[in-house]
C-alpha cells in the first residue's frame, strides 16, 4: 500500500487546515494511501519531519502551510538520495509557490490535485546552503519583501508591496557587481538582480515571464543603473512582462550564477532574508517530483 505523510503547520495563515485534517486524512485513505500526519511545533521542525519521512520511505509527503513550510520540507528532502513525491496544500499568507504550480487555496481542491496524480519533476534553486523554489535576488528593492510586515501583507496583499516600494524608491542606490553565469561575465553597476525559477513573484507574475521550471535553467534578470524616472518606467513595463527587451535590462538563462558585490548586499530568497552575498546559485535539474495541476502542465508545455 502506498503511504502518505502530511506535514502541516498548525499556525500558518488563518489556521484553517487543522479543522479540515480529519477530512483530508479520510480522502487520502479512501484514495488508497495509508496516511499519517505531523503537526509542526516550531521553526525548522518541518525540516526534521521531512527527513524522518524520507527515512521511513513514505511514497509521498504533503506539505500543508505557507511558503515557509514548503521551503522547510524541501530542505529536508533535497539532500537525500530517496526523495518522496511532494504534494502541496496552500495554507499560508503568501503561497507563491502553490500559485506557480496552479494549486488553488481551497483545501479540498488542493487535495483533488494530489489525488489526480499529475506529477512533474521540477527544478529547485540552491544558493550557498539554502534552497529556494521561486526566486532569489539582491538589490535594495528586493529587500522590501521582508520589510513589509506580515499582518499588513495579509490585510492588503500586493498593495503592501507597492506602498513599501514607493516609500523606498528615493533610497534606491546602484551597486557594483560581478556576476559570472555559465562561464560568462557581467560586470556593471546595477539596481537589482533576480534569479528566477518560476514566474510567480510576490504579485508580479510577469517578472520572468519565460521562466520554465523543468529546463535546468534560471532566468537571470538584471536591472542596470537607472535614474528614478527610468526606474518607474521599467517597473511599469514589468507589471505586464514587457521589460525584458529594454536597454536597461540584462536578461539571460543560466544554470549557474555567481554573484559578488562591492557593497554589502542582502540576499532575498522567496521573499525572506537569506543572508549576505556573495552567493553561488545552482539550478538543480528536475530535482523533486511535485503534484501539479493540469493547467500548470499545459502552461509549461506551451513554453517548450
Ligand atoms: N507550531 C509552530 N509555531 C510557530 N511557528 C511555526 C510552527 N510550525 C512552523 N512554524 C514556522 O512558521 C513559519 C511560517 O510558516 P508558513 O509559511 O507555513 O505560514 P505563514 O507564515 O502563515 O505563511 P507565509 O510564510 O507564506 O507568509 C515556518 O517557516 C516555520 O518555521
Amino acid at each position: 500500500m502506498r503511504r502518505a505523510r502530511i506535514i502541516y503547520n498548525p499556525t500558518s495563515g488563518r489556521e484553517g487546515f487543522k479543522k479540515e485534517l480529519a477530512d483530508v486524512l479520510r480522502r487520502f485513505e479512501e484514495a488508497g494511501y495509508e496516511t499519517s500526519a505531523h503537526a509542526t511545533t516550531c521553526e525548522g521542525d518541518a525540516i526534521n519531519a521531512a527527513k524522518i519521512a524520507v527515512e521511513r520511505k513514505f511514497d509521498i509527503i504533503v506539505a500543508a502551510g505557507g511558503d515557509g513550510t514548503i521551503n522547510e520540507v524541501i530542505h529536508g528532502i533535497a539532500e537525500q538520495e530517496y526523495r518522496p513525491k511532494l504534494g502541496i496544500i496552500p495554507g499560508g499568507t503568501t503561497n507563491d509557490f502553490a500559485r506557480a504550480l496552479g494549486i488553488p487555496r481551497d483545501i479540498n481542491k488542493a487535495v483533488d490535485i494530489i489525488l489526480e496524480h499529475n506529477i512533474r519533476p521540477l527544478d529547485i534553486g540552491k544558493v550557498n546552503e539554502h534552497y529556494f523554489m521561486n526566486i532569489a535576488g539582491g538589490g535594495k528593492l528586493t529587500e522590501l519583501t521582508y520589510e513589509v510586515p506580515s499582518k499588513l501583507k495579509t490585510m492588503i496583499g500586493q498593495l503592501a508591496y507597492y506602498l513599501k516600494g514607493i516609500e523606498m524608491l528615493p533610497s534606491l542606490k546602484p551597486t557594483k557587481v560581478r556576476i559570472e553565469y555559465d562561464g560568462k561575465l557581467f560586470e556593471e553597476e546595477i539596481m537589482l538582480f533576480l534569479v528566477s525559477n518560476t514566474n510567480s513573484v510576490g504579485g508580479f507574475e510577469k517578472l520572468a515571464p519565460e521562466a520554465k521550471m523543468d529546463d535546468g535553467l534560471f532566468d537571470l534578470v538584471i536591472l542596470k543603473k537607472t535614474n528614478l524616472a527610468e526606474f518607474i518606467r521599467i517597473a511599469t513595463l514589468a507589471t505586464r512582462g514587457a521589460h525584458l527587451d529594454d536597454k536597461n535590462i540584462f536578461y539571460t538563462k543560466a544554470n549557474r550564477v555567481k554573484v559578488y558585490t562591492e557593497d554589502k548586499m542582502q540576499l532575498n530568497l522567496d521573499g525572506e532574508y537569506g543572508g549576505l552575498l556573495p552567493g553561488e546559485f545552482v539550478n538543480l535539474y528536475k530535482h523533486i517530483e511535485f503534484f501539479v495541476s493540469k493547467t500548470f502542465c499545459e502552461r509549461q508545455d506551451e513554453l517548450e
